[in-house]
Order: C-alpha cells, then sequence, then structure tokens
C-alpha cells in the first residue's frame, strides 16, 4: 500500500503535468535573481498580476515564483488549474560576484504551504565550491516536504571553476547529465536544467534522471520566437518533459500568442512551423 506522503506526491505533481506527462511552466523570480532590468523592454510586467494574468489566460500549466510574489499576486492563481511552485532558495547578483555560486535560502517549506505551493523548489549548483552548503539545504528542504507530501522540484546547474576547466563548458551534456543524475540520486521529483544543445545529448541527460521528469530551463530571450519554438520541440523530442520559462514568455509584449504555441508544441505534438502558424507568430 501507497504512503500518505506518496499520493500527496504524486497528485500535486499533477496540478502541472497533464495526462501526456508534460508541462509549461511560467518562472517568475527574475525581479530577485537577475534584478528589475530584466523587465525594462516590458516594463508592465514588472506589475506580476499583469503577467500572471496574461500566462493564465494563454493556458500555462503552472507557476514559479518566489515566496513574497506568491504573497503579492498568488491569489491571481485561486480557482484556475495552475500549479503554484515555490522556490525556497535563490540569489542576487548584487552580492560580491565570488559568492554567485551559491544560492541561500529566503523561504521555508512552511511558507510556501500556507501561501497554497503545490511543490517547493530549491537550487544546486553542482561543482560550485559551495555544493555542499546547497545540498545540505535541498536535502533540509526535500526530507520535510516530502513528509508532508510535497513535491520538491531541482534547479540542477551545474557551474563551477573545474567544470570550466575539464569541460570547457557548463552546458556539456556530460556535465548537465552528470547534475540531473545527481539530483535524481538526492531525490529530486522535477529536475529543471540546461539545453545541452541536441536532441541526442539531452535524451543522455533524460535517461540519466532515470524517470524523474527533466524540463528545460528557457534562457535568454530568442530574437526570433521561432528558434525558442524549435529548442522546445527538440526538447520534447529529446524524451523532455517540457519547459521552465522566464524570459522567452515576460520579454515579448504579447506572450500569451508564444505560450500557445508552445503548448500545441508541447502537447499536442504540433512542430514548431505548424505551431507558430497556428498562432500568427509567423
Ligand atoms: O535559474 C534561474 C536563473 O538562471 P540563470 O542564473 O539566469 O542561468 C531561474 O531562476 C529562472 O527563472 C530560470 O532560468 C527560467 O527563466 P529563463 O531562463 O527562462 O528566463
Amino acid at each position: 500500500m501507497e504512503s500518505y506522503n506518496n499520493i500527496g506526491i504524486k497528485r500535486r505533481l499533477r496540478r502541472f503535468f497533464r495526462k501526456d506527462g508534460r508541462a509549461l511552466i511560467f518562472a517568475m523570480d527574475h525581479g530577485f535573481e537577475h534584478g528589475p532590468t530584466d523587465f525594462e523592454e516590458t516594463w508592465e510586467h514588472i506589475n506580476p498580476r499583469v503577467i500572471i494574468r496574461k500566462v493564465v489566460r494563454a493556458g500555462i500549466d503552472g507557476v514559479m515564483m518566489l515566496p513574497g510574489i506568491a504573497r503579492i499576486a498568488g491569489d491571481e492563481l485561486i480557482g484556475k488549474e495552475v500549479g503554484l511552485m515555490v522556490k525556497l532558495t535563490s540569489k542576487t547578483e548584487l552580492r560580491p560576484k565570488e559568492e554567485w555560486l551559491m544560492q541561500d535560502q529566503l523561504g521555508f517549506v512552511e511558507d510556501a504551504i500556507k501561501l497554497g505551493a503545490d511543490a517547493v523548489a530549491a537550487t544546486v549548483y553542482w561543482g560550485s565550491p559551495y555544493e555542499g552548503a546547497m545540498m545540505r539545504q535541498f536535502a533540509e528542504i526535500a526530507s520535510y516536504a516530502h513528509d508532508l507530501g510535497y513535491p520538491v522540484v531541482q534547479f540542477a546547474y551545474p557551474r563551477g571553476p573545474y567544470i570550466n576547466e575539464k569541460y570547457g563548458k557548463k552546458e556539456d551534456y556530460r556535465v548537465v547529465m552528470y547534475g540531473a543524475r545527481a539530483a535524481a540520486e538526492m531525490g529530486a521529483d522535477m529536475i529543471k536544467t540546461y539545453w545541452t544543445g541536441s536532441r541526442e545529448t539531452f535524451a543522455k541527460v533524460v535517461e540519466a534522471a532515470s524517470g524523474v521528469p527533466v524540463l528545460l530551463s528557457g534562457g535568454a530571450k530568442t530574437s526570433n520566437p521561432l528558434d525558442f519554438l524549435n529548442l522546445v520541440w527538440e526538447v520534447i523530442e529529446a524524451g523532455g518533459s517540457g519547459a521552465v520559462v522566464g524570459r522567452n514568455i515576460f520579454q515579448r509584449k504579447n506572450p500569451e500568442t508564444l505560450i500557445r504555441a508552445l503548448l500545441r508544441v508541447i502537447h499536442r505534438n504540433e512542430g514548431p512551423e505548424e505551431a507558430a502558424k497556428a498562432e500568427g507568430l509567423v
């Protein structure tokens, strides 16, 4: 017989993933992690209510935010079929550069639960000199959240001096695959990580995660929306479970059309060009 907390984890994960096991999640932690300048091109989106209303209207599956934004605007999700992921670690880009390889805890599992979260999230920079501290942080969050039946998402990002020295770049598939595997071995219920540059290599990352869903971390806005649709399509073809996307959504004036096109690629198996045409993007 399944334990109560396992059932809770499974039920809550389903609030993000549709029956096909895939999800498109909107990421909204940039005001903290990159700073408000990320919103300058589309300044109306600095108001979380404005952008959250748009993404919800377009049919997004989930939204990820820090506890304070959930407190300010989380009520926009009440009564909507949208999963809420509350991220409990972060860093600002104001801290000294030597400490950019560390994320600190800014909220607790209880806070996320009070805010109505369906999952909690934390980053581990695999390969960082602070790797151990982030592992400990993740383990504490996961142990407590799992006891209460809440899934835990790991932003498994390889970053650090040895990675650059040995592999040249953090997006080398061997490194990304290592981070995803480490996240799975730590007990993550969902993994968010970098694109490795090809379908074949991303498929290896997915395999290394051994059944734990792997989602793409969106990355910087592409100049052409079709390029981003192509990227997400490759992720899906590689066996990835979707994408967690920030800038490619909120840095566009009309994010709804791209979201609808992404949903076509992710959930309806439409090719990128077909999806883009259907939504009037090309
Ligand atoms: O991990 C994050 C930032 O990563 P970064 O240090 O910019 O590589 C997240 O906080 C973002 O929300 C996430 O990367 C998704 O946002 P986009 O990359 O799609 O903007």
